[in-house]
Parts: C-alpha cells; structure tokens; sequence
C-alpha cells in the first residue's frame, strides 16, 4: 500500500474548488471532503433553531449540539444534520449570508476541524479536502496545496449562473466581495494562502485544464517520496 496522499484545496467563493476538488478525487481514487458544506450545515442549524446569527456568544453556546456528518465519496458528496439530509437547504441565499458569521466563531471552528482532521486520518488513500484554512491550519502537513484564485467579474459569473438568475450577476459580486472580506479578515484561522501553497489562476482555464494541473502536481510529489 502507497502512503495516503493529501490534497488540501483552499480559495475564495467561486474559484472551482468543489468541482476540481471532486474531479481530482475521482480520478486519483481519493475521499472528498467539502469543509465549507460542514460550515453551512451547522449555519443552517442555528437559522432553524432561532440562534441569533450575530451573536457569537449565542453560537458558541450552542455549538456543540447539532451532529454534522459530511460524506466522503466524490461521486455522491452528501452531508446531514442530526441525521436530516442538509445538501438543499445549506445552498440557500439565508444560509449564504449567515456563514461568515458563524463560521468565524471559535467554538464553531474548533469542532469542525476536529471532524475535519477525523475524516483525513481515516481515509484509506488519501482525502482531497477544500475550504479556506486547509493548507494553514486543518492539514499543515498536507502532500500538496494548492490555492485557487479568479478575478471577481468571472467567479460572479460562474456563481450566478448556478443561481439561474435568482440573482443579478452585480448582486452576486458584491455578496462575494463581502464574503470574502469576512473570511480573510477574522481572528480565526482566516482564508489565506499557505507559504507553500502553489498558486492557480483559474479565471482563463478551463476545469479540465485545472484538474490536470492539480493531478500532474500530486504526480511530481508522489514520485518523489
Ligand atoms: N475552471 C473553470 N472554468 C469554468 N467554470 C468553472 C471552472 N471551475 C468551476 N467552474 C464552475 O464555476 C462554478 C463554481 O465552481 P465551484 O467548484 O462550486 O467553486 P467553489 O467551490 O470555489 O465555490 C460551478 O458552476 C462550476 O461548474
Ligand atoms: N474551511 C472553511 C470552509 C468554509 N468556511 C466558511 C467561509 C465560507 O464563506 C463558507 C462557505 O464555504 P463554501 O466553500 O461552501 O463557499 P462557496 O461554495 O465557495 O460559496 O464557509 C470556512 O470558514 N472555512
């Protein structure tokens, strides 16, 4: 048996981390986990149970309670709250302009990225794993990181496309902007880069093109261990 390989995928909203990270997972016989999935879920929970959202006492209080379980199968990603399948609701517009907040809360972060590091540990050949602290703080020691970038004008784009027309493309920027901005500037194991992340544009490339990317760099690292 070769040793796991883990691919530790971060970036900002729109950029391909999903699609790619799901792609590469299947083509190399890897687990998939989606980190921002597990954040939403537990958004969606406190939303639906009456938890005021900008109050992180309230969040942090109430933290420990809902049971997040994420799949690990990048043919079927699925992800339940206390047992309820979550994968429509945590997709709405509520929940989307809830996560930064909550996902910014200590005790919220602490418990995800204990499921987190579970998950990778236990994953027979490796685990392709995205979100935005993956490569700095979840898998340090990850065998490859890559941070996925695109202008905004392409990621509003490409997000508003999979709303089909819920909202307008302008709308849509300025809410990634926002998030953006609440995700790289919290105390708390913000979005950014890892020293020895490799760097993607992927705002000209189709997803192919970024999956072979990724697939030829978990390649070089292979061979070289
Ligand atoms: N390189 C690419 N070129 C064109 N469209 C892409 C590319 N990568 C992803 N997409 C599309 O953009 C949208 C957002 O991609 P997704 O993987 O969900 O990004 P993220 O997980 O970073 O938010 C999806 O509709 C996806 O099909
Ligand atoms: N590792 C992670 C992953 C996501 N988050 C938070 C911050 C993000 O705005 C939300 C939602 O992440 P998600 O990857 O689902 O977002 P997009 O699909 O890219 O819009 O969760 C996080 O704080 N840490």
């Amino acid at each position: 048996m070769s040793i796991p390989v883990i691919v530790a995928i971060d970036g900002p909203s729109g950029t391909g981390k999903s699609s790619t990270s799901r792609a590469v997972a299947a083509r190399l016989g890897l687990s998939y986990l989606d980190t921002g999935a597990q954040y939403r879920a537990i958004t969606w929970w406190m939303l639906s149970n009456g938890v005021d959202v900008n109050d992180p006492l309230a969040i942090a209080d109430q933290a420990g309670k809902p049971a997040i379980v994420a799949g690990t199968d990048p043919a079927a990603p699925a992800i339940t709250v206390d047992g309820v399948d979550a994968s429509g609701p945590i997709r709405t517009q509520e929940v989307t302009a809830a996560v930064s907040a909550v996902s910014a809360v200590p005790e919220v972060r602490t418990r995800m990225v204990e499921i987190q590091r579970a998950a990778a540990a236990s994953a027979p050949a490796g685990i392709v794993v995205e979100g935005r602290d993956i490569g700095t703080t979840v898998l340090p020691d990850a065998t490859v990181k890559i941070f996925l970038t695109a202008s905004p004008e392409v990621r509003a784009a490409r997000r508003s496309g999979e709303l089909k027309g819920a909202q307008s493309v302008a709308d849509t920027q300025a809410a990634l902007i926002r998030r953006d901005a609440a995700d790289s500037g919290r105390t708390t194991s913000p979005l950014a880069k890892a020293d020895d992340a490799v760097e993607v544009d992927t705002s000209e490339l189709s997803l192919e093109q970024v999956v072979e990317q990724v697939v030829a760099l978990v390649g070089e690292k292979r061979a070289a261990r």
